[in-house]
């Protein structure tokens, strides 16, 4: 049979990109076929009216995550740091305390210490936990709030900690899986204030755009933009992708990268494994919101931290812009906040600073975008095993790729860079 490629691979995201520079390099040919005008998926850097280029998605990167920091050595590209907070400012309890961040970790370390007691026991090697066994999978019946409740710790405490969740999963810890907070912890050796710097601290100077550009430089796939694929039919020999409008193309491969929310828009003939399936049916747990907010004035290097319940519930100052502060802030809760809406904006940070004036505001709503639904994906309780067994096996000639497959790091660059990397060299033996 005839194809119009070796491998088609579904989505530009870091996996996208990923996988197709790591087969072409190896003289398979590969077509991406990505729904948006542009690569880079979940990471987006684009000039903004806040007066600076910002990475609207996936921003910050860490020398704890192996993949991302080994592309960042390869292609030499600087980094910069994030600044370190001179003033604490934590909402907890039903009021606003001001003090260091050194105070306001020393508050949150029992309640973190205690939900994350065991990680680096429990997973000695987080790159390497394929299958799930019996006590990950006993564990993951449980939230991260279920895990919190049980503390027992004073509300002050109990509201920072249920709050630094609710900014780690972007999304309600009522319905996040403990075991995701676990794998996060493990990866950075059972050190949660490591865990933390991993998560914000180290920007690509450039922009995630920059790491983009140059693994993309290196691939010589076609790259089609404005196709969005809508079913994936596999025979004997190989697959035929339909795009939006009828096109299709044939492969002897597919490497599917889409999110877990969206992944359900494809019709795959035959289906996906059913427990697969229902995952992505029920959704994974991130819904929630990042925003850059430009603030007049300067208003010093401020980090501020809340329950989930506040529609922005972390902030930290990353710039100055002649004069100007510019912040990034999260909120758990998509539907809580519009972060286009300057005065929404404005309203929730007043929460905390009562007379800070915002300028001007600039943010995506990634769970409403139909190509995403999401933001960094969180699992919910029971789902961890589906989607590693799925990440990990090949689906007649389809693999999964992505970050929200990833056995290490998922939710993160690195993950998507990861498995990407795994899904390349698996099939790369049937091709050459
Ligand atoms: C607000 C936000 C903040 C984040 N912060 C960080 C961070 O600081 N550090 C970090 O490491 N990570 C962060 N992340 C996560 C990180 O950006 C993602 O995990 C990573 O970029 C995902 O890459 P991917 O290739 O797996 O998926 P994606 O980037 O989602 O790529 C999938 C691609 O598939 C395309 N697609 C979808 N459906 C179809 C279809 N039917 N047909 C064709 N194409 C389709 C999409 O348009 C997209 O381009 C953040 C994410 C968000 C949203």
């Amino acid at each position: 049979m005839n194809y119009d490629t070796d491998v088609v691979i579904v989505g530009g995201g870091f996996a996208g990109i990923t996988a197709a520079r790591e087969l072409t390099q190896r003289g398979i040919t590969a077509t991406i076929l990505e729904g948006r005008d542009r690569l880079g998926g979940r990471t987006w850097t684009r000039d903004s009216a806040l007066g600076r280029k910002l990475d609207i998605g996936g921003t910050w990167v860490h020398w704890t995550q192996p993949h991302v920091w080994a592309e960042i050595g390869r292609y030499d590209l600087p980094l910069v740091a994030s600044p370190t907070a001179e003033r604490a400012l934590w909402r907890a309890d039903g009021r606003v305390r001001t003090g260091t961040a050194e105070q306001l970790f020393a508050l949150m370390d029992p309640g973190m210490t205690g939900v994350l007691a065991g990680s680096a026991e429990l997973l000695p090697n987080p790159y390497q936990f394929r299958p799930v066994g019996d006590e990950l999978k006993a564990l993951d019946h449980f939230t991260i709030a279920e895990k919190i409740a049980a503390l027992n710790l004073d509300q002050e405490q109990h509201d920072l900690v249920e709050g630094f969740w609710g900014l780690s999963f972007s999304g309600l810890p009522d319905v996040g899986a403990y075991t995701q907070a676990m794998r996060w912890c493990a990866l950075a050796g059972g050190n949660w204030q490591l865990m933390f710097e991993a998560c914000a601290t180290y920007k690509l100077k450039n922009g995630t755009k920059s790491l983009l550009d140059a693994i993309v430089a290196q691939s010589t796939a076609d790259v089609q933009f404005n196709s969005r694929v809508t079913r994936i039919e596999q025979d004997d020999d190989g697959v035929t992708v339909t795009v939006d409008g009828g096109r299709t193309h044939t492969a002897r491969k597919a490497i599917v990268t889409l999110p877990l929310n969206v992944l359900n828009t494809i019709d795959f003939s035959p289906a996906l494994p059913s427990d697969l399936v229902s995952v992505a049916t029920e959704g994974q747990a991130s819904t929630g919101v990042k925003v850059w907010v430009r603030v007049k004035g300067d208003i010093g290097k401020v980090a501020g931290l809340g329950p989930s319940s506040c529609p922005l519930n972390f902030f930290q100052y990353e710039y100055d812009i002649d004069g100007d502060s510019l912040i990034v802030a999260f909120g758990s809760d998509s539907t809580r906040i519009d972060v286009t809406d300057r005065g929404a904006v404005e309203a929730a940070l007043r929460e905390w600073i009562p007379d800070l004036d915002v300028v001007a505001v600039d943010g995506h709503d990634w769970v409403a975008d139909e190509l995403s639904g999401q933001t960094w994906p969180m699992l919910r309780p029971n789902q961890l095993a589906a989607v590693q067994e799925s990440a990990a096996t090949e689906h007649g000639h389809i693999r999964l790729a992505g970050s929200d497959y990833a056995e290490g790091w998922a939710g993160f660059i690195d993950g998507a860079i990861e498995s990407a990397k795994t899904a390349a060299a698996r099939i790369l033996p049937e091709l050459v």
